[in-house]
């Protein structure tokens, strides 16, 4: 599928781009390409791998020519570009705009011009029921990917969403483990708070799968388990040999859920259980006025969204055996000092 093609991913600096390179680099593809416009990042990359395959792309998702300048050529695209931090986002929420909607549209148009074969676009959990900008701006990116989805034969366009990256940098386990190194109390939001768990491995398998096997306009999540936070924090000071360590609970922070929806209860009624996954169809119906004001569906008043709170619940055990996976976690119970999962 990979033989001699060419593949993009934008915003491929972060961990999902870093994550994607370490499996791909000796595959037999002819090209990756990353668009960013972060050159340092992009120039530590270029001595880390030091790789001729590697191709470095500066540009930006907002503007529309940079982008058809990287695409040119390309078969496949990861979508990965975004503003993901939900405090920037609030305070800024028109740049989330700009490059979590706009960005998209940008990437999408330009692949279909190029007659690009497959693209795969990156969304969240937060986008389920956005109450944050970050979230909004996701939703209406999702919405961005069905519409053009519509637009191309020859373009695939599909979308992942998934839930909190472990390890992630500047996410929860990290300042944790922090916390426990420095002597310092762990900042607890709220116990009963529930997220989902996934690594960066789980997150790159759900993107190949979505590219392997995604119809336009479909939306690929993967079934994960979720656990509150107390059981995390309960779970990460054993493991660190400091089951008791001081834990302070400083209360929910802005824009923040108590749990996390991965499908709404529309898309649930609509889902296909693959197993490990869940594939959401498009709506497909046209401008229908009827359908969307005169005709209901049992189905979906029957269903139930599919949440961190109704999904299996990890046990302090089941976390444990979860951390550790975890290549951060492994080193810091060796008690070296690595920087988070990239
Ligand atoms: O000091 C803290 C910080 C966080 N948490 C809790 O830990 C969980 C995870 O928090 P993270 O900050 O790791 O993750 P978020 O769910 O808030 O969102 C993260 O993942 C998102 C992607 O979905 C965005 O990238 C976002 O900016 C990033 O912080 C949440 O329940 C949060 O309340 C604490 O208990 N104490």
């Amino acid at each position: 599928m990979f033989k001699d093609k060419i593949l993009l991913i934008t915003g491929g600096t972060g961990s999902f781009g870093n994550a994607v390179l370490r499996r791909f680099l000796e595959s037999d593809l002819r090209e990756i390409r990353i668009l960013s416009r972060d050159e340092k990042k992009q120039d530590d990359m270029r001595k880390k791998y030091n790789n001729t395959k590697l191709k470095f792309h500066i540009g930006d998702v907002r503007d529309y020519n940079s982008v058809l300048n990287a695409v040119r050529g390309v078969d496949f695209i990861f979508h990965a570009a975004a503003l993901k931090q939900v405090p920037s986002c609030e305070f800024y929420p028109l740049e989330a705009a700009k490059t979590n909607v706009l960005g998209t549209e940008n990437t999408l148009e330009a692949a279909i011009n190029c007659g690009v074969k497959r693209v795969v676009c990156l969304s969240t959990d937060k986008a389920v029921y956005p109450i944050n900008a970050m979230g909004i701006s996701k939703a209406l990116m999702e919405k961005v990917v069905v519409a053009k989805s519509r637009l191309s034969d020859q373009t695939v366009i599909c979308a992942t969403r998934y839930g909190n990256v472990m390890a992630s940098r500047g996410s929860v386990i990290p300042l944790f483990t922090n916390q426990i190194r420095a002597g310092q109390p762990i900042t607890i939001t709220d116990p009963e708070m529930t997220r989902f768990m996934m690594t960066l491995n789980d997150a790159v398998d759900l993107v190949l799968y979505a590219f392997e096997h995604g119809s336009p306009g479909e939306i690929f999540v993967q079934k994960a388990p979720a656990a509150t936070i107390k059981t995390l924090a309960t779970a990460l000071t054993s493991l660190l040999d400091a089951p008791d360590h001081p834990i302070h609970t400083i209360g929910t922070r802005h824009g923040e859920k108590l749990f996390e929806a991965l499908l709404s209860r529309e898309e649930m009624a609509a889902a296909e259980d693959l197993g490990g996954y869940f594939r959401v169809p498009p709506d497909l119906r046209d401008l229908n006025y009827s359908k969307f004001f005169e005709e209901g569906e049992v189905r979906i008043s029957e269903a139930q969204d599919y949440n961190s709170h109704n999904t299996t619940r990890l046990d302090v055990e089941g976390m444990q055996m979860l951390l550790k996976k975890l290549r951060f976690v492994q080193a810091t119970m060796r008690g070296e000092h690595v920087e988070p999962e990239e």
